[in-house]
């Protein structure tokens, strides 16, 4: 259920869904003969979503669907030849269009599993191989990888404030379109919702599909009590009933009455939904009626524009709520819209094949330097698994025997490594030579992965406010390395 997720949803082939300048480099670098110089480029973020601590990775299944799937129809090869440039000609020769024709994915690809908790800097996934090839792919994994890690992340944070309530997702009908509804549904579940309204994300990934009811279903009977029956009727078991399109309290005692006959007939009401006014208020009030009335494990579920800082905030104020409804602000990302995650080389094959060249985009900014080399993820835990610090380094190069990480912001700030500390590398072999290497976890494993991997994050990390920055550095001879890069690539201007 977790393969080919994109399959159906746009044209036969995704091979376009690009931007326009991966293609007119593409067709640069064969011209030049380059098209098979063995790069390697690595996608990451530099800052967590939301001001938060961490982010949970998500997209890895859309990403190796759309790799396994890399090839241009015949349709692509003909948009591709009928574009123009500017004086007219053909953007793309026909000896260019033969060779995509026949162009086979052939890179190795390593990634950090979905569900995993990532930090700034971090390779979710290192591409290596064909230079045309590996470049030609940048945006696909971007806009597949960005997106999903930033709902999956939104998501934590709201399983975060819910605690052990259940949570659901109601956000198709405010997502950024179709796919941006259907891939935020698959993400939210990843993240840590409990189920979804969207019915196609329920048929396509397997996620349990919840819902209660629209107030125009009270609206289309004359009274309300007479709507909640009627819903009785046709659920008996599975009812709950939105009780604020009037007045929520009268709507409660309506609930009760309808309750009481369910349960007259052996069925038991499911639960209210309060979608209005002040939700802590009238879920105490609610809750107050329910038990009087001997309703005790009738549900509260509450739904208006929610969001973690509301639900940790109504759960302060006594709020007798146990089920989340949540939608456009988990599905849009409310208040940060995209990751910034970017996609960038860090390493080329020398012209004469002697060796690596180890690339770097400088900046201003020393934080949007890229990092050289050909990287790995070392995650050094605690005996009780929890992460204690990331260490970036370049498997191309032998390791010292001393390992020493180092903040890249601030070389004084640096962490000896115990000779025998336990770690993990997260990033995994996905593709050799274009060939799939690993059995994908399917999404409940990824989404079990993400909860215990939030959880073992210090509640520090986690919080909201002004959340502690997890320790990513690198390894002291790989940035003693960049820096060096940084000197020679820079000019020395004199004072
Ligand atoms: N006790 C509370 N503390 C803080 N925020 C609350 C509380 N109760 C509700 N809210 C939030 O305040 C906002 C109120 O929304 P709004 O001003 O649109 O009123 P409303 O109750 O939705 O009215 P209506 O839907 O009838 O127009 C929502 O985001 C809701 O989740
Ligand atoms: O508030 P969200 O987190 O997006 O949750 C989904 C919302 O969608 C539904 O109504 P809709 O918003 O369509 O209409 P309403 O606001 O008038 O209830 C539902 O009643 C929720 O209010
Ligand atoms: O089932 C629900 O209650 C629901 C579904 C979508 C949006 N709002 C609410
Ligand atoms: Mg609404």
């Amino acid at each position: 259920m977790n393969s080919a997720p994109l399959s159906g949803l746009y044209a036969p082939s995704l091979s376009l869904l690009t931007d326009l300048y991966q293609v007119t480099m593409a067709y640069g670098y064969w011209r030049q003969g380059m098209q098979d110089r063995e790069a390697v480029f690595h996608l990451y973020f530099r800052r967590p979503p939301f001001a938060g601590g961490y982010a949970v990775g998500a997209g890895l299944a859309y990403v190796v669907d759309f790799l396994q799937n890399l090839q241009f129809s015949e349709d692509d090869l003909h948009y591709l030849g009928s574009l123009k440039s500017a004086k007219g000609g053909v953007m793309f020769p026909p000896e260019f269009l033969t060779y995509l024709r026949e162009l086979k994915f052939t890179c190795d690809v390593d990634a950090i599993a979905e569900g995993t908790v990532v930090f700034a800097n971090e390779p979710l996934i290192r591409v290596q191989g064909p230079l045309l090839q590996a470049q030609l792919v940048e945006t696909a994994l971007l806009t597949l990888v960005n997106f999903q890690t930033l709902i999956a992340t939104k998501a934590s944070r709201i399983r975060e404030a819910a605690g052990s309530d259940t949570v659901l997702e109601f956000g198709l009908r405010r997502a950024q379109g179709p796919d941006g509804g259907l891939s935020a549904s698959r993400a939210a579940y990843l993240g840590g919702v409990d189920a979804t309204s969207n019915v196609l994300a329920g048929q396509r990934f397997g996620i349990p599909v919840k819902g209660t009811h629209a107030h125009s279903w009270v609206m289309a009977f004359e009274q309300e009590q007479e709507a909640f029956a009627a819903y009785a009727q046709a659920f008996p078991d599975d009812s709950v009933f939105l009780v604020d399109t009037y007045d929520t309290l009268e709507g409660v005692r309506h609930a009760i009455t309808v309750a009481r006959e369910l349960r007259a007939n052996g069925h038991e009401l499911s639960g209210i939904r309060l979608d209005s006014g002040d939700l802590a208020y009238l879920s105490r009030e609610a809750r107050a009626l329910l038990n009087e009335a001997g309703f005790e494990n009738v549900r509260i579920v509450a739904s208006n524009d929610l969001e973690e800082n509301l639900i940790t905030s109504l759960k302060q104020q006594g709020a007798k709520i146990d089920t989340w409804g949540i939608g456009t602000q988990l599905v849009t990302a409310y208040d940060q819209p995209a990751l910034g995650g970017v996609y960038k080389m860090a390493a080329l094959r020398k012209p004469d094949d002697s060796g690596w060249d180890f690339t770097i985009k400088l900046s201003e900014q020393l934080a949007k330097t890229s990092i050289p080399g050909i990287l790995q993820v070392r995650r050094y835990e605690s005996d009780k698994g929890q992460p204690r610090a990331d260490m970036l380094y370049n498997v191309a190069e032998p390791l010292p025997e001393q390992l020493t990480i180092v903040d890249p912001l601030d070389a004084t700030r640096r962490r000896p490594v115990r000779p025998d500390a336990t770690y993990r590398e997260l990033l995994e072999p996905v593709f050799r030579r274009g060939q799939l290497v690993q059995q994908l976890p399917s999404l409940e494993e990824s989404r079990a992965r993400a909860h215990r991997e939030v959880l073992s994050l210090d509640p520090s990390i986690r919080r909201f406010l002004n959340p502690h920055t997890y320790p990513v550095g690198l390894e002291e001879t790989l940035n003693t390395f960049r820096t060096n890069l940084i000197l020679e690539k820079r000019p020395q201007r004199p004072a």
